[in-house]
């Protein structure tokens, strides 16, 4: 059994967990280990009571390498499996992963079941079955203070039995956010390819997708044609860019495009609703199709697009990186680079509001919100998130626009940059 859990997940014991106990601090980062370790007697009893103390204690982990079954095992862990537990577990997001190693993390959920209630083992253990998840349960060793992992696997009369268990270590906090680590790959694609090949993964579940496919065909790639600038102009929602961009257009005599374009305005509230992976993939082609049509475009006028690729890397990265403004990937990381084959605008433009300001915008259009965007309002820390991650994204950078005062000193403000950087 040992070398099966070994050949399907890797070295699990030489893994690292991370417990995320609220959004403000850092999670509980825990190692395993063969051998009880003696040392730091009391820093162990520390993070053992706050760990573990007053409740029968539980983990599950998505474990897979095939970033498609990923995606979908851990949707339907989060909406099938976790609401049948007991009202009395308390549920907790949860990592395992290889410390700063791209790729490596496996997502997944730590149960804490303070009233030990007898429904709570049946349906987790229930889960051995799916050769994609983990499920551990955590035991006090008699007559120590030492705490053990069991990991369960399937026994031949089909129960849940602890086929290996390793002493739970305290851990250091790495150097990268565990949640960060998949963030190339499964939540921003940096090539057509890759976000295509997504597309072509999903035609079995989403029969629309194979509609998505025919419209940007297998090679939508493209450079830039024309002599006239581009100019992006991002922000979060409410900060004026349907108002800008309009005046704009009219101003410079321009076409205005939008990512993602119109054409796939049917199908968006259906990949508005999938797993991220496939969420992001349709943003991501969306932008190839938007590039295509700025190609054309910029041969015959000026080009103002309404969003673009700093919108899917910004909503993306902050989405999967969870807590602290300071988890997001450090300035300077790969996850900000342009993808390579992505038309590059001449002018990226951020504009920004306070809060307040946002709010009284948002309190006065009062439209239908993507779940995202109600997320947003909801969720300050998010909003400061994407706007760092907007910040962060690199060549083009994005320049900021104090979009606060009144629509005509903003376009003022904009038409001067636009002179003053694109020569128009
Ligand atoms: N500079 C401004 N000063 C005051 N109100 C503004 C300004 N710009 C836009 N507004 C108003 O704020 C609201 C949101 O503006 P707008 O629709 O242009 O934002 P948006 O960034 O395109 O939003 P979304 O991304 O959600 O579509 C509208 O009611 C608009 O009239
Ligand atoms: N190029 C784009 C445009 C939009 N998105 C995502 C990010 C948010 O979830 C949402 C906001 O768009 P809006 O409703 O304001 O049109 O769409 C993206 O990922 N990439």
């Amino acid at each position: 059994m040992a070398k099966r859990m070994l050949s399907r997940w890797g070295q699990w014991y030489s893994r690292v967990f991370a417990v995320e106990c609220d959004h403000s601090t850092d999670p509980l980062y825990f190692a395993l280990s063969k051998t009880p370790q003696e040392r730091h007697y009391d820093e162990r009893q520390a993070f053992y009571e706050k760990l573990f103390e007053g409740a029968k204690c539980y983990s599950v982990h998505v474990c897979t390498d095939d970033r498609f079954q990923r995606a979908l095992l851990y949707e339907a862990l989060k909406n099938n499996v976790i609401p049948r537990l007991p009202t009395g577990c308390s549920v907790l997001d949860a990592f395992s992963f290889h410390p700063d190693v791209s790729n490596s993390l496996f997502r997944g959920f730590f149960i804490k079941d303070a009233t030990n209630l007898p429904e709570t083992a049946p349906i987790l253990g229930e889960l051995v079955k799916n050769s994609g998840m983990s499920v551990c349960t955590y035991v006090r060793e008699e007559n120590s203070q030492r705490w053990w992992q069991h990991l369960l696997s399937e026994a031949e009369d089909g129960s849940a039995a602890a086929t290996e268990k390793y002493y739970v270590v305290p851990s250091e906090i790495p150097h990268r956010h565990p949640s960060t680590l998949n963030i190339m790959g499964n939540d921003v694609f940096y090539n057509f390819e890759d976000a295509y090949k997504v597309m072509e993964q999903c035609k079995d579940i989403i029969p629309v997708s194979e509609e998505l496919l025919k419209l940007v065909g297998p090679n939508l790639t493209q450079k830039k044609e024309g002599r006239f600038p581009v100019i992006v102009i991002e922000g979060l929602d409410a900060t004026g860019k349907t108002t800008l961009t309009h005046s704009l257009t009219t101003t410079l005599d321009a076409t205005l495009l939008r990512s993602p374009p119109t054409c796939l305005s049917p199908w968006r509230p259906c990949f508005d609703s999938e797993p991220a992976l496939l969420r992001r993939a349709f943003y991501a082609l969306g932008n190839y199709i938007t590039a295509s049509q700025i190609a054309a475009a910029s041969r015959h006028s000026p080009v103002i697009v309404d969003r673009y690729w700093h919108s899917t890397a910004a909503y993306a990265i902050a989405t999967a990186t969870s807590g602290k403004v300071g988890n997001l990937p450090s300035p300077g990381s790969e996850v900000y680079r342009w993808p390579c084959d992505l038309l590059r605008p001449d002018l990226v433009l951020l504009l920004t509001v306070s809060p307040e300001e946002r709010l009284r915008r948002l309190s006065v259009r009062g439209v239908e919100k993507t779940r995202e965007e109600a997320e947003l309002e909801a969720n300050h820390l998010f909003r400061n998130k994407v706007e760092q991650a907007y910040k962060r994204v690199e060549d083009p950078a994005c320049v900021v626009v104090d979009a606060n005062p009144p629509p005509d000193q903003v376009l003022q403000q904009v038409l001067l940059l636009i002179k003053d950087k694109c020569h128009l």
